[in-house]
């Protein structure tokens, strides 16, 4: 068996394009979601990350607001960046790109963020909101991937899912959004025991561990959907978590690095951007873009 190929990169230029059609109504009401980028530091990938989330804020009609800060900046002088990205109207998305330098707390630059423009939804209140079931906004990745899931299997309800990474950003959201739509879920991490056996159970698998290669072939329930989640840049170029070539002998599908989870991140950011700023404004919800 030959796994069918999940196109993370055709699904995100779909979206893009749904959303661009939503922002030209926007338009026609005299609104135009704004989203603004901040990076600190040079890191390269980061640079990557921050130029391609400013070319397709205009391609879909919004406005991008990239702010640069050199590596050094004092921790408060970003506060005061995000404290006057949370005041200016024109702005419905804040983002702090990751990962930040040393000298900075994380979950304090995170936490200032005004919950309601946190278009990452990493913000402790929406976190809480996604694991108590209210509407929050909710994270870029872990909403992309349930996507692809959807459009490959229907409802989810009662697939067996292990999610393997229990971080902030991806394998927790993950396993609340598995969750979410009654998926029998299981996280799985570095104390697992016997963590092949236990993915040899999964109708459904997400790894999230940022090792090239680590989930191997025959820990692949054969017929399973596999969300390789993974960016591992290698001597021989971009890999994901999951040994790709003997997984796909396995996998009923698979999503390719690159080309799979990587383009939904951003598009969904897109979609939360303007999810946002129909919010501000007090109109609905954009269609299928939130839970
Ligand atoms: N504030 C945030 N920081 C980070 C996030 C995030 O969601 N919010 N996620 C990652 C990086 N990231 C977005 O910021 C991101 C990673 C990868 C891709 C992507 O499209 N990857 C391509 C390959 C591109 C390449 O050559 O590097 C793919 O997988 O096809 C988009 C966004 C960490 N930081």
């Amino acid at each position: 068996m030959s796994a069918e190929i999940i196109d993370g990169k055709a699904s995100a230029a779909r979206l893009r394009a749904r959303i661009a059609e939503d922002v030209r109504a926007l338009a026609a009401r005299g609104i135009t979601p704004g989203l603004a980028v901040v990076l600190v530091g040079e890191d390269p990938a980061s640079e990557v990350y921050v130029r391609s989330k400013g070319r397709m804020t205009r391609e879909v009609g919004m406005t991008s607001f990239e702010h640069r800060l050199p590596a050094d900046t004092p921790e408060d002088a970003l506060l005061a960046l995000i404290a006057q990205l949370n005041a200016d109207p024109a702005v419905n998305g804040i983002l702090v790109q990751l990962p930040l330098p040393r000298h900075m707390d994380e979950a304090a630059v995170i936490n200032a963020i005004a919950p309601e423009k946190d278009v990452d939804g990493f913000h402790v209140i929406n976190a809480g909101r996604l694991a108590t079931g209210q509407t929050a906004m909710v994270p870029c990745t872990p909403l992309g991937c349930l996507m692809l899931l959807r459009d490959r299997l229907g409802p989810l309800a009662g697939k067996r899912a292990v999610v393997i990474g229990r971080s902030n950003i991806v394998g927790k959201p993950m396993a609340q959004l598995l969750l979410r739509d009654s998926a029998t879920v299981t996280i799985a991490h570095s104390r697992t025991a016997d963590l092949p056996a236990l993915c040899r159970e999964a109708e459904i698998l997400i790894a999230a561990v940022g090792r090239p290669f680590f989930v191997q072939g025959d820990w692949i329930r054969p017929g399973a959907t596999v969300i390789d989640v993974g960016i591992n840049r290698t001597e021989d170029g971009l890999v994901g978590d999951v040994d790709f070539v003997a997984a796909r002998q396995r996998a009923g599908a698979i999503t390719p690095v690159p080309g799979g989870v990587g383009p939904m991140t951003i598009a969904c950011l897109l979609a939360n951007t303007l999810t946002a700023a129909a919010r501000t404004h007090g109109l609905p919800d954009p269609e299928g873009l939130t839970l």
